[in-house]
């Protein structure tokens, strides 16, 4: 049986691929009956969170935790063992290695190899690393065609000659620390997630947090952004406040800026990339006053950093996906909050864009008073966070460890 791989840079879309292998568009690939392939990717993951909540059925089988509960890797697992189970002829899998700890990626790997001989596999990688060596055809995708494989590599870089630009108000913070988290444990009924979990980030502090897939990274982040209602009545400290003590969200919020991969997403408009920057000093979707001349030249001196000032007008829908991430997280930084939260920001980037957005927040870091928290569950290579915390999953919830 063969097992394809079809790898492909960030220029190609993976959903657009693999509506062209199901359409037979590539000679390469025929599909003879359509019934018989099944699809792992994030499109179909959310087709089932939804008709799980419309119809209120149980589609994975757990009859405990609805999927849109589920951590974002266990929700990858789960859909893999689903589809399985349904016995395609064709599996068709996008990235499936993503968002996976390093010994789920392991387990995938073997899981893939066993299942080869009896499925076709048809692998979309975006990372160099995740292809796996009993692929029997290889190619590259470019500009949406086929061709035959062969490693490459584009360098497109930030512009380290131009600092990042500075905010139009400095942010005065006279505490201490911006978080504290003492003592803090969080269950869902038997089920314990976060066991006493001591931590503080102080102003201008570089974190990394990082665990195994399900052991708690997303349940302590919605701790800090205050979206827990676990959070009252524990000892947490949000900005100098007691969490519950009548602070209000918005205070709260506009301390935070926020990157996750959904949110790049949830863009639909006809929006271009320095509207895009500047809707952050409005924090809305897209839709703001008229701008001053002061914040049209900070989004611009923005583009420029990313070494995208020739993309001012490009509409950010027709950006890369790699160009869209690092849009969105100047978006989130033109203010320079308190702290900037990075949700595992890598998510589905090839390796040329991993480069670039590790650089860009890197730089960040460097030239800016933000303290930043980078989630993920890999160490991303180049990356300079000064102080890890690793989460560990045990029978009573995750500990944390400082290091
Ligand atoms: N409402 C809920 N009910 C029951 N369990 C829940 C609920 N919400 C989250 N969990 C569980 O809490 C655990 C931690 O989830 P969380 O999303 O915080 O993990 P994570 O470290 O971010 O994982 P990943 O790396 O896979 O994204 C998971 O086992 C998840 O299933």
């Amino acid at each position: 049986m063969n097992s394809i791989l079809i790898f492909h840079d960030n220029s190609c879309s993976s959903s657009i691929l693999i509506k062209k292998i199901v359409e037979n568009t590539f000679s390469e690939i025929v599909i003879e009956d359509k019934t018989k392939v099944k699809i792992f990717s994030p499109a179909v993951l959310e087709s089932f969170i939804k008709e799980e909540e419309i119809h209120e059925h149980n589609i994975f089988g757990n009859q405990l935790q609805s999927i849109k509960t589920l951590s974002g890797g266990e929700q990858k697992k789960a859909l893999l063992q689903y589809l399985i189970h349904e016995q395609p002829e064709i599996l068709l899998l996008d990235n499936p290695f993503d968002h996976l700890d390093a010994q789920s990626q392991q387990e995938l790997h073997h899981t893939l190899k066993d299942i080869s001989t009896k499925v076709q596999l048809v692998l979309l990688l975006s990372r160099k690393k995740d292809i796996p060596d009993f692929m029997t055809k290889k190619y590259l995708a470019n500009n949406n065609k086929l061709s035959a494989y062969k490693e490459f590599s584009k360098s497109t870089f930030v512009n380290d000659s131009i600092t990042i630009p500075k905010p139009i108000e400095a942010q005065h913070y006279n505490d201490t620390y911006l978080i504290q988290c003492k003592e803090i444990s969080v269950s869902y009924g038997n089920k314990h997630i976060l066991k006493n979990i001591n931590w503080n980030i102080k102003p201008g502090e570089f974190w990394q947090l990082t665990g195994p897939n399900g052991s708690g990274k997303t349940t302590l982040l919605s701790m800090i952004t205050g979206d827990n209602v676990k959070g009252y009545g524990q000892e947490l400290y949000l900005f100098g406040h007691k969490k519950g003590s009548g602070e209000s969200v918005w205070e709260l919020k506009k301390n935070i800026g926020y990157f996750t991969t959904n949110l790049t997403q949830q863009f639909t408009g006809r929006y271009t990339a320095i509207e895009m920057i500047i809707g952050g000093f409005f924090d809305a979707v897209g839709l703001y006053n008229k701008p001053t001349e002061v914040q049209l030249k900070i989004a611009s001196q923005w583009l420029s950093v990313m070494g995208l000032e020739n993309f001012e007008k490009t509409y950010f829908k027709e950006l890369s996906l790699g160009y869209q991430r690092m849009i969105m997280i100047a978006r989130a930084m033109v203010k320079h909050p308190l702290l900037l939260i990075l949700d595992e920001p890598t998510t589905g980037l090839d390796e040329d864009n991993v480069r670039i957005l590790v650089n860009f927040i890197n730089k960040i870091a460097a030239e800016s008073t933000t303290a930043i928290l980078y989630v993920s569950h890999r160490k991303e290579e180049g990356l300079t966070p000064k102080y890890h915390f690793t989460l560990s999953p045990s029978e009573n919830g995750s500990t944390g460890k400082i290091h």
